[in-house]
């Protein structure tokens, strides 16, 4: 199975993606933002988080725009499997594969710790994790909202991947909603860290499971 991790400027959880993407029985490519043109035969592509290009404009604005965002742009039209985690989701929101925004946190502070999340829509992302696990948040732009018409759509249709835990949301977001999938499922956006939390070697592995799932939706399991 095949994967790449997008790199941005300032990206800080790339090598930590693509080792957990390793672990989980990936091979992994590192692609430069401003390559074109992923490699081929791609199972996964992973957006990593941390601070593109300075986090300028809005989180993700710039690196939504750079050349590799093409080539993701089309892997998901392919059907292909998207992971963007933090700074990921963001950089997806603005490139338009992900619905909503995501704002200030409502404390206006950047949170960084760990949070209860409960697993809630079924995709190839999800298959086999527990229905509760802990992982690190770390931003200060997480606050998920979205107008009625596409959060009533997200939930109708089993969108929501992941929530926090009744009273662990870290930012404000609505309907407590920390994850969320495309139409096909195939593109999940992420606030929490899973990659910070895989090795239990280094502390809580929860987000271990999460890549364990892709590894077999790559290797064709139900999604
Ligand atoms: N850990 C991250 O990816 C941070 C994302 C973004 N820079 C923010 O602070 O909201």
């Amino acid at each position: 199975m095949k994967a790449a991790v997008v790199v941005f400027p300032g990206a800080n959880c790339d090598r930590d993606l693509a080792v957990a993407l390793r672990a989980a029985g990936f091979d992994v490519a590192m692609h430069w933002w401003k390559d074109a043109g992923l490699p081929q035969g791609l199972d996964v592509v992973g957006l990593p988080g941390g601070f593109s290009f300075g986090d300028y404009l809005r989180c993700g604005a710039i690196a939504a725009r750079a050349p590799a965002m093409d080539g993701v742009r089309a892997h998901a039209a392919r059907g292909g499997l998207v992971l963007g985690i933090c700074n990921g989701f963001q950089a997806l929101i603005e490139a338009g594969l992900l619905p909503g925004a995501l704002m200030r946190n409502a404390g206006l502070r950047f949170v960084c710790r760990t949070v209860g999340l409960e697993t809630a829509g079924r995709s190839p992302f999800t298959h086999g994790v527990p229905p509760t696990l802990r992982l690190p948040v770390a931003h200060h732009d997480g606050c998920f909202v979205a107008d009625d018409e596409t959060l009533a759509r997200l939930k109708g249709e089993g969108r929501v991947a992941f929530r926090y835990a009744p009273g662990e949301n870290p930012n404000g977001s609505m309907d407590d909603i920390a994850g969320v999938l495309s139409e096909n499922r195939r593109v999940l956006g992420l606030m929490p860290h899973p990659e910070r939390a895989a090795d239990p070697a280094l502390g809580p592995a929860d987000g271990a499971a999460l890549f364990a799932a892709l590894a077999g939706a790559g290797a064709g399991a139900p999604a």
